[in-house]
């Protein structure tokens, strides 16, 4: 079988490539000279009844497009209008149609912290990521070697940036280390799609309850968020849920309200 994130990472470092060669760079350094603002998700996340990190998700490789006319400033402002505690841009281009143009034009339309999910494999994606005003990112344990996260995950630091560390199983728990801020449990497999919340589940009892925990993909009930909640979970990203309706923020507040906190 294909492995789709293979494939994926395969695409991202010829798209690193071509975006070190025309990046401004000194147009970049500005930028992040002048965004000092940095919103701890970390806290967000632990200070927050919903604990829900609603996601802004065009298309995935798995169910091709899933809202292709959303725009990004209006779902952005729904969502913390609505009670997400913090928000996930996805910016990869040709798997998921998104792009850092999404969220240049999200951040001025909120204060909540955001999270820039894409496929980070190298440094500059940090530079970047921080110049475009995320104040979190993603690194993926089934994408990097040991020390290469290790690495990013210290560079983002220097950055300002926190990071959330992502594992889908139990092969990836030596990645958990004090440079993380955060720790996902991915529900989806990256390499073939299938997703099962039970993994979050089987894998809670071996992660430090100490750490914020996230738990990632195939939530679309506020009854498994109640269960999560209880397993130690703190954080909650959820996008096709809210992204497949017309009207994603409203999504979100049925959601919350059913959640009933
Ligand atoms: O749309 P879902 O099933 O609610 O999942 C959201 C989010 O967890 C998912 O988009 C995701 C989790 N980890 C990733 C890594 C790369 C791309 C996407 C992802």
């Amino acid at each position: 079988m294909k492995d789709i994130l293979q494939e994926i990472i395969a695409a991202k470092r010829i798209a690193v490539e071509q975006l070190k060669r025309t990046a401004d760079r000194s147009a970049l350094e500005r930028k992040i000279d002048e965004n000092r603002s940095h919103r701890s998700m970390r806290e967000a996340l632990a200070a927050s009844t919903s604990g829900i990190i609603a996601e802004f998700k065009r298309r995935s490789p798995s169910k091709g497009w899933i809202n292709r006319e959303a725009d990004v400033r209006t779902v952005a402002s729904d969502y913390q209008a609505n009670g997400a505690a913090a928000l996930s841009i996805l910016t990869d281009t040709p798997y998921f149609g998104g792009s850092a143009e999404d969220l240049i034009a999200a951040r001025p339309q909120i204060d909540i912290p955001i999270l820039r999910k894409d496929f980070t494999i190298d440094e500059f994606q940090l530079y970047e990521s921080r110049a475009i005003g995320a104040d979190a990112v993603l690194l993926i344990a089934a994408a990097l070697p040991l020390a290469r996260c290790r690495e990013l995950a210290a560079t983002a630091h220097r950055l300002g940036l926190e990071v959330l560390l992502e594992i889908h199983s139990e092969k990836e728990l030596d990645y958990i280390s004090d440079e993380v801020d955060m720790i996902g449990v991915n529900n989806r497999n990256l390499g073939t799609f299938d997703t099962r919340v039970g993994n979050s589940f089987r894998l809670a009892g071996q992660l430090p309850q100490d750490r914020l925990l996230v738990s990632e993909s195939g939530i679309s009930d506020p009854e498994t968020v109640k269960k999560l909640r209880e397993a130690g979970f703190r954080g909650f990203l959820i996008g096709e849920n809210f992204m497949k309706t017309a009207d994603p923020g409203y999504g979100l507040d049925t959601f919350i309200k059913t959640l009933n906190l």
